[in-house]
């Protein structure tokens, strides 16, 4: 059975009537790290609180666990754990004290499921006297990690967990993951971050509350249709307006030091080179290049 089962599900807000998720379908399997990919306004913090039965879908419907969102509301907040996007502990409560709240409003003891965080939780332990309020972002969410798995979910949601932390602390934060899903813990994780897309078993990419793709990253990577260059000069904004009005390309736009582009055609890298030389750009430099996930975003967006 599946983990996590959503048909046509549908969140519609406002007057203006924003379909902020529009009939959105996948699937989780038990024991997998889903991840839901996409910029911010992208529907996934809606699709949360949806699965989590925080917010009523506007049409569709979705299971947990075999568990129906409208219907079985109670049995699904008794299995699931959920780290919003937004810190969402109590500021004036100690580390400590967070964590036996979290333990005691879901009628267990921090002892009964200590073994399921005690890899995180030893870390944030020398400061468990210090109040929520006052902890480092990656602190803070290492703490949220802790009290949203102190009931032994078996399917655990994390909105957004590393926007914001720094990269070390992001790092980390992927490694315990990893570690939770040899727990057998089914993890659905959101990120703006395309680099932690590739850490995922499988990726939904969203736009607009549309699913644009859904697959292993691998997959996702290899089915990229065009071969990409990677192209970089003196003048980056020169390259890229001359790349842009170049009648081969298809698509093209900067990528951190280089830009990146694809042609309609089978072009050679002299017939480039010839053409950006006639447009006055020197030191041009250009290289066949594997595409990433951002890649395949961007030309998803594009089609
Ligand atoms: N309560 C609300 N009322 C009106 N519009 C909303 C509400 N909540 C979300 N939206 C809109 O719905 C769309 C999807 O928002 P959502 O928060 O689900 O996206 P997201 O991918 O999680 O992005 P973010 O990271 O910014 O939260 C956005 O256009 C947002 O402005």
């Amino acid at each position: 059975m599946e983990a996590v089962a959503l048909r046509n599900l549908s969140k519609v807000y406002g007057k203006e009537a924003t379909r902020a998720v529009n009939d959105v379908s996948f699937t989780v399997n038990k024991g997998e790290l889903f991840g839901l990919i996409g910029p911010d306004g992208a529907g996934k913090t809606s699709i949360f609180r949806m699965l989590t039965t925080v917010l009523l879908p506007d049409g569709g419907s979705a299971t947990v666990d075999g568990l129906d969102i409208v219907k079985d509301y109670k049995q699904i907040r008794s299995r699931v754990g959920y780290m919003p996007g937004k810190f969402s502990l109590y500021p004036d409560l100690t580390i400590e004290e967070n964590l036996n709240f979290f333990a005691t409003v879901f009628n267990t003891t921090v002892e009964e499921n200590y073994a399921l965080i005690k890899d995180i939780y030893v870390q944030i332990e020398p400061f468990k006297t210090r109040r929520a309020g006052k902890l480092s972002g990656g602190m803070k969410q290492k703490l949220a990690l802790c009290c949203a798995l102190i009931h032994k979910p078996s399917v655990l949601f994390l909105d957004e967990p590393t926007t914001g932390v720094d990269p070390v602390s992001r790092k980390e934060f992927w490694d315990m993951l990893k570690r939770l899903k040899e727990q057998a813990i089914t993890i659905v994780v959101s990120t703006p971050y395309m680099d932690e897309a590739t850490l995922c078993d499988r990726i939904a990419l969203i736009q607009n509350g549309n699913i644009l793709s859904i697959d292993t990253p691998a997959n996702v990577v290899a089915s990229y249709p065009e071969k990409l260059f990677a192209l970089k000069a003196g003048n980056m904004y020169a390259l890229l307006q001359a790349m842009e009005h170049y009648e081969h390309t298809l698509n093209s736009y900067a990528f951190g030091e280089y830009m990146h582009a694809s042609f309609r055609t089978d072009v050679s890298e002299v017939d480039v080179k010839n053409y950006l030389q006639q447009q006055g750009l020197q030191g041009v430099e250009m290289k066949t290049t594997v595409p990433t996930i951002e890649d395949c975003f961007i030309k998803l967006l594009k089609d």
